[in-house]
């Protein structure tokens, strides 16, 4: 290592947002390298509402890889993490930092550990993709402290092998996950389609939904699918590739019916060949199924699609509106058939960006209270409501790619220790 002082601590800090994809990647033709059977499509999530922080530092001092995970100390030893150290690291170049007197060069990188500590500002492990944003975040702010060179198509390719998902969070915008053919993975990379200005009228409504059985991990739940289920071979070889085609056109024209046809039928099938595997895998609830039935209504009744519903590996709905507007009267209906506890504070029971509760005319439980039924039920159903069934909801947009932030504030590891703060 070039002569410098002994002990300094280099670190950078990444944000990275997370995504929900349109066209859903279900089954891997490698578990190893996460190669998919299908391409898939993804819209990137609001980093101010969701996102991931990560701080990677290095120096000489450290004996051994460490990551801190929401502030608590995780194991490195897992496979995904270390395929994505291990591709980066072989990628590293050299490094100068003038002011701090450091030199690295590209051979020193063999033999230096990393500090990581990460936060998810929103809940881990809970069906919002931490995953896809965690990933992402690693591979990225570890590609800018080591000087990769490799442009984020590349970057996206390793971060595929730390899950799937995390690779089209790479970019800002609408997303496309090309599958590939390559046996080693090179060309199954994300894309960007647009980025996030290009459709910035939508608004996209998550409801968190409580449940309380643990659901399968998409890791497993797409393995049992690829090995059991007949239709998912039939949708990943005739259905998608047709599906991506045209909704790749229905974003770049921003044609809403298109894209809200294309995003339901897709989430549909999705669950149909969850439920096709053997045994089946639910990952809906009732409160998932009245969501689906309650914007199917309203879209009919108004003729045109206003709201499209989207389904992960778990109950919660997200919902992209076509306009502010749209949103706001999607809130309202929400609200009707899904009010806070009694007790429940409003400004927690949406988060994000919470100014859409003005837009839909609400500004305490009153007015929750007083929301009438929603004009397309008919008048001799009645109508029932399910306060408590959704635990809260967050309201965001499409949003930005990865960004480094330069502000020393922001870090999460403490530039003199290289230790959480
Ligand atoms: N910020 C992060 N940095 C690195 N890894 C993370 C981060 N956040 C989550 N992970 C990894 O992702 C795992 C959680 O992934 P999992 O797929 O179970 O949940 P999820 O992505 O939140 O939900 P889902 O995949 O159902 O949308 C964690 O156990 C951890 O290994
Ligand atoms: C339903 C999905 O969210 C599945 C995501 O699966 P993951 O990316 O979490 O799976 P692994 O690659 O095994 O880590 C659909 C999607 O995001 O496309």
């Amino acid at each position: 290592m070039a002569e410098q002082k002994s002990s300094w601590v280099l670190m950078v800090t990444a944000q990275t947002p997370t995504n929900i994809a349109v066209i859903k990647y279900w089954g891997k033709r490698d578990e190893t390298l996460i190669l998919p059977i299908n391409d898939s499509i993804s819209v990137t999530l609001d980093p101010s509402h969701l996102c991931t922080t990560t701080t990677v530092a290095v120096s000489p001092q450290f004996t051994h890889d460490r990551m801190w995970l929401n502030a608590k100390e995780i194991s490195l030893s897992g496979g995904r993490y270390q395929n994505c150290l291990r591709e980066i690291r072989s990628r590293a170049s050299d490094v100068e930092d003038e002011k701090k007197g450091i030199k690295i060069a590209k051979e020193d990188w063999d033999n230096l550990h990393f500090h990581i500590a990460s936060y998810n500002n929103f809940p881990t492990a809970a069906g919002l993709a931490s995953s896809a944003a965690g990933f992402a975040c690693l591979v990225y702010s570890l590609a800018k402290l080591m000087n990769v060179k490799e442009d984020s198509g590349q970057l996206s390719a390793i971060a595929r092998q730390g899950s799937g998902s995390a690779c089209r969070s790479l970019y800002g915008g609408f997303v496309k996950w090309i599958m590939g053919k390559d046996d080693k993975g090179a060309d199954s990379i994300a894309v960007q389609l647009v980025d996030e200005n290009h459709w910035d009228e939508l608004v996209i409504l998550i409801a968190v939904v409580s449940s309380r059985q643990k659901e399968t991990s998409s890791t497993s739940g797409m393995r049992e699918t690829v090995e059991t289920s007949p239709l998912v071979l039939h949708r990943a070889k005739e259905v998608v590739p047709k599906r991506v085609i045209e909704m790749e056109e229905a974003i770049k024209s921003r044609d809403f019916p298109a894209f809200a046809r294309l995003t339901c039928s897709d989430s549909n099938q999705f669950h149909a060949v969850c439920l096709d595997t053997s045994p089946p895998i639910f990952y809906m609830n009732d409160t998932s199924h009245r969501i689906i039935s309650c914007v199917e209504k309203w879209n009919r009744s108004e003729g045109t699609p206003q709201v499209a519903y989207t389904f992960d590996a778990g109950p919660n709905a997200v919902l992209i509106a076509r306009n502010r507007k749209t949103a706001a009267l999607l809130l309202q209906r929400l609200l009707f058939y899904f009010p806070p506890q009694s007790d429940a504070d409003l400004s927690s029971y949406i988060v994000g960006d919470k100014s859409i509760l003005k837009d839909a005319g609400i500004q305490d439980l009153k007015d929750v209270e007083a929301l009438p039924p929603p004009p397309e039920i008919k008048d001799n159903i009645p109508t029932q409501k399910y306060k408590g069934d959704v635990s809260y909801f967050i309201c965001t947009r499409p949003g930005r790619g990865p960004v480094l932030l330069t502000d020393e504030s922001q870090a999460l590891l403490n530039p003199e220790t290289g230790l959480p703060k």
